[in-house]
């Protein structure tokens, strides 16, 4: 393969060691190779980035993993040679180029079958978990359109999950959205007395994108198993995070992503159960490629990257849980020692430690993450990024509207270093005073006033 200026980069950084070392968000940015895009301004040398009206000296360090990762270089590396000189088909059934393609595909299959204990033939590539989730709760349901009329799921899915939900209602069919306890956890007696004769399907995702709690899935795969419905989980945020064996969680259908997991955007997969057989119909027709569940060329260099990503994950986990943890709690020690009013969101207990959800009581949210610049992190999901309303997903564990307004997720990867968390930290505390030092409501508060007891004068 022609040495290219990113694998020469990338090769510095193959072992795990290095690669943590060497990867950390600032030293990606060092490192970049030269950007074919328009030559730096003059402020861009000196060290000043300026876009949509925001001006910051450097790039903000990066703590929001829920909303994409950066790929690992290892993956990278792994894709490389299906972009240059193995670029066949995989479907192509003539000569070398679609073989080494398609032998590439199906080593990535083993390896995603391998992080969830499933068969590699339950595993069928897509563009993503959006689109595993359309296929999961659209195509079960439209199958088994004649007798079963009903859906369950939760009022904190992720929106392409209540979307497709949304558009089965819009086909005539019922769906229960079940409410979560302010823990942010199902209640598993309210799941089971919610299963109808007609329910086919419960959708429950595995973590959370927002506040990161982790469902009891074994508990809601053993109900579902029991009463025959199918159950599927939104694993994006899950996979290759937190141990998961498809046949000890009685899991039927599961959306992976590829992006979430250190690998590249616009892939990711669909496990569907074989004993018994779960049964779909596909979404997207055409040339019937992986077996007709999902038409389209598979896209061989980004799912050799899945497939490195899952492997690295699966090695990895157990060391990087570890890590993540340790940092999670620096992270919030390190904020609570030096500021009151700081509440985790979600339980803390059953979590997946790389996300911690906090509000900020006495600040107003859209200030605190302006102020924030320097740290790249969101209030809630990416999609619904650009909203000014409060979480939904906050306002379904009964969140206060004033302090679901001042949430704020950060997330801790892989590459995350002890020197970001502390920067995090200052960066917050410092943010989080400025903005009390001009709140009369927090004044009010420091000098003994319950201000849930004032009447405010209404106009
Ligand atoms: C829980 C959850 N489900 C689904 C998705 C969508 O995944 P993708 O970007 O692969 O379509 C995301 C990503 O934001 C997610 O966090
Ligand atoms: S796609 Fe990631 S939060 Fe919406």
């Amino acid at each position: 393969m022609a040495a290219t200026a990113a694998s020469r980069l990338l090769r510095r950084a193959l072992t795990p060691a290095v690669a943590r070392r060497r990867f950390s968000t600032a030293a990606v940015a060092a490192e970049a190779p030269p950007s074919p895009l328009p030559s730096a301004t003059g402020e861009e040398e000196a060290g000043m980035v300026s876009m949509k009206g925001v001006r910051i000296s450097g790039r903000p360090l990066y703590l929001d993993m829920q909303a994409t990762t950066p790929v690992d270089p290892r993956v990278l590396d792994a894709m490389l040679p299906f972009y240059l000189s193995r670029f066949g088909n995989p479907h192509s059934r003539t000569h070398l180029y679609g073989w080494e393609s398609e032998s590439a595909v199906e080593t990535a299959r083993a390896s995603v079958a391998a992080l969830v204990a499933a068969d590699p033939k339950e595993i069928f590539f897509t563009s993503g978990a959006t689109e595993s989730n359309n296929i999961s709760v659209k195509g079960l349901m439209r199958f088994h359109r004649a007798h079963k009329r009903h859906v369950i799921t939760t009022q904190t899915e992720h929106k392409c999950v209540l979307d497709s939900c949304r558009h089965l209602q819009q086909e005539g069919l019922d769906v229960t959205y079940l409410p979560v306890r302010p823990d942010g956890l199902v209640d598993l007696g309210h799941l089971a007395d919610a299963i109808r004769p007609d329910t086919g399907l419960v959708s429950v995702m595995a973590v959370n994108n927002e506040i990161g709690v982790v469902q009891p899935l074994e508990e809601i795969g053993r109900i579902c198993r029991e009463k025959g419905v199918v159950f599927h989980t939104d694993a994006a945020q899950a996979l290759g995070k937190i141990p998961i064996d498809v046949e000890k969680l009685g899991i039927g259908l599961m959306s992976l992503s590829g992006h979430k997991i250190y690998g590249p955007k616009g892939v990711g997969a669909l496990y569907v159960r074989r004993r018994p057989r779960v049964r779909i119909e596909p979404q997207m027709n055409g040339g019937g490629q992986e077996r007709g569940i999902r038409s389209g060329t598979v896209p061989t260099p980004l799912v050799v990257g899945m497939g490195a990503a899952c492997e690295i994950a699966m090695k990895e986990m157990d060391y990087d849980s570890c890590r993540i943890s340790t940092l999670q709690e620096r992270l919030l020690n390190g904020i609570r020692a030096k500021l009151d009013g700081v509440v985790v969101n979600g339980s803390l207990e059953h979590r997946y430690p790389g996300n911690l959800n906090l509000s900020f009581a006495y600040v107003e949210g859209e200030s605190l993450l302006m102020g924030l610049k320097e740290v790249a992190v969101s209030s809630g999901s990416a999609c619904t990024s650009a909203s000014l309303e409060p979480s939904y997903v906050l306002r379904a564990l009964g969140v206060d509207e004033d302090m679901a307004h001042t949430s704020i997720r950060f997330g801790i990867g892989r590459f995350t270093t002890e020197a970001e968390i502390d920067k995090a930290i200052e960066l917050t505390v410092r943010q989080v005073e400025k903005l009390r030092e001009m709140s009369p409501l927090y004044e009010m508060v420091k000098e003994g006033i319950d201000i849930k007891s004032i009447q405010w004068a209404q106009h």
